[in-house]
């Protein structure tokens, strides 16, 4: 198993204005599904195309366990990239497809045919073994995709975006077999996704990256309980902010003195709250409120609140959302453990 570290890794295109990565820092831990995360733009692709050796960087490093692989070219590096197109060679056989990287390496055609033989059961496409990738679905075709690329054993796996195309059955299948696949094999694994529900579910650990910058790398439920910043809350769903300043385990804000969970810093910070851990009836830090809208979201209720002049939502489950109308007074509580104390943005006062 390899780690797979990026030191200082900096990426400018030709008459671009902006550097679309600013010396990313980052270690994949050797075995580790990984999630690189962000939003359109963030420089996930970029990223990527720079570990597979598709792009040459500007500055820094790419090192599996200790080697630099930045200066060797893409079949050398011990890397295999699936894209988010499955790109299959379209007058091969899908056998031909997943075999065809090991005939480059020069390997025994019965050694090729009992590695894509097997490869091609454990992905459950052994019955399509002879047909060209023009007959395949997209799922299908996804998975040749993939069988291509785990056939060469690679030290590191790159995949980008491998459920986009997908419909939501196909991209749970697929999603599972990416993970079992991942597991059995131990290949340390980078996902790129621009979906936070879909890393959260597929991966161990999540890169999130904004304009260019890791911003937080972490375990999934981290970035719900602990995020890095307002940035990374807002990402991941985060609405309920609230300046003040925190003192001896209470925060004062606009909604008063609120009790705190031990351990968080002192002094200026922004508070937060997720919105499915606001609760509806008495409770720790109780405020009374009244309701401004509900909407029912099918497996979750949102429930629009006034607190003393302040805005917050909560996500409640529908039955305890149901009987809420707007304009009704009713007590809301905030529990100490799902307060979390970001920075104040740079600037505030
Ligand atoms: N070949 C290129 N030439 C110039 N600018 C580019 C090129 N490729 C990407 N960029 C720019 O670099 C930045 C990062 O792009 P990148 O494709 O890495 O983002 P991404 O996070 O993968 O986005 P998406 O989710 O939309 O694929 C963007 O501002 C993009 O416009």
């Amino acid at each position: 198993m390899t780690r797979l570290t990026l030191k200082g890794l900096a990426k400018r295109y030709a008459g671009a204005g902006q550097a679309a990565l600013h010396g990313l820092d980052l270690t994949v831990a050797s075995g580790s599904l990984t999630a690189l995360l962000g939003p359109s733009g963030s420089g996930k692709t970029t990223t990527m195309k720079l570990i597979a050796g598709l792009i040459a960087p500007d500055a820094g490093d790419i090192r599996l366990d200790d080697r630099s692989i930045r200066d060797l070219p893409p079949e050398r590096r011990g890397v295999a990239m699936v894209f988010q197109n499955p790109l299959l060679f379209p007058h091969l056989t899908v056998a031909g497809n997943v075999g065809f990287g090991l005939r480059m390496r020069g390997l025994a055609p019965d050694r090729i045919a009992a590695s894509v033989a097997a490869m091609l059961a454990r992905v459950r496409l052994s019955d399509l073994a002879d047909r060209r990738p023009a007959q395949l679905s997209g799922g299908q075709a996804q998975r040749v995709a993939l069988a291509r690329a785990l056939v060469l054993r690679p030290e590191v796996l790159l995949l980008d975006e491998p459920l986009s195309s997908l419909d939501a059955t196909l991209r749970d299948e697929m999603r599972g077999l990416i993970r079992d696949l991942q597991r059995e094999t131990g290949i340390t694994t980078l996902v790129v996704t621009h979906d936070q529900a879909e890393a959260v579910a597929l991966a161990d650990r999540i890169a999130l990256l904004l304009d260019g910058r890791l911003v937080q790398h972490d375990r999934p439920e981290a970035f719900y309980r602990r995020p890095a910043s307002e940035a990374v809350a807002r990402f991941f769903g985060g609405v309920n902010f609230l300046p003040g300043k925190a003192r001896g385990g209470r925060f004062d804000c606009a909604l008063g003195a609120l009790d705190l969970a031990p351990g968080l810093p002192e002094g200026p910070g922004l508070l937060t709250i997720r919105p499915e851990a606001i609760r509806l009836g008495p409770g720790p830090n109780p405020l009374p409120a009244r309701v401004q809208a509900v909407t029912f979201l099918g497996t979750q209720t949102r429930v629009d609140l006034g607190v003393e002049g302040f805005a917050l939502q909560a996500l409640v489950a529908p039955e305890a959302g149901l009987p809420l109308s707007p304009g009704q007074e009713v007590t809301v509580s905030l529990p100490p453990s799902a307060l979390w104390l970001l920075p104040r943005p740079e600037g505030a006062a």
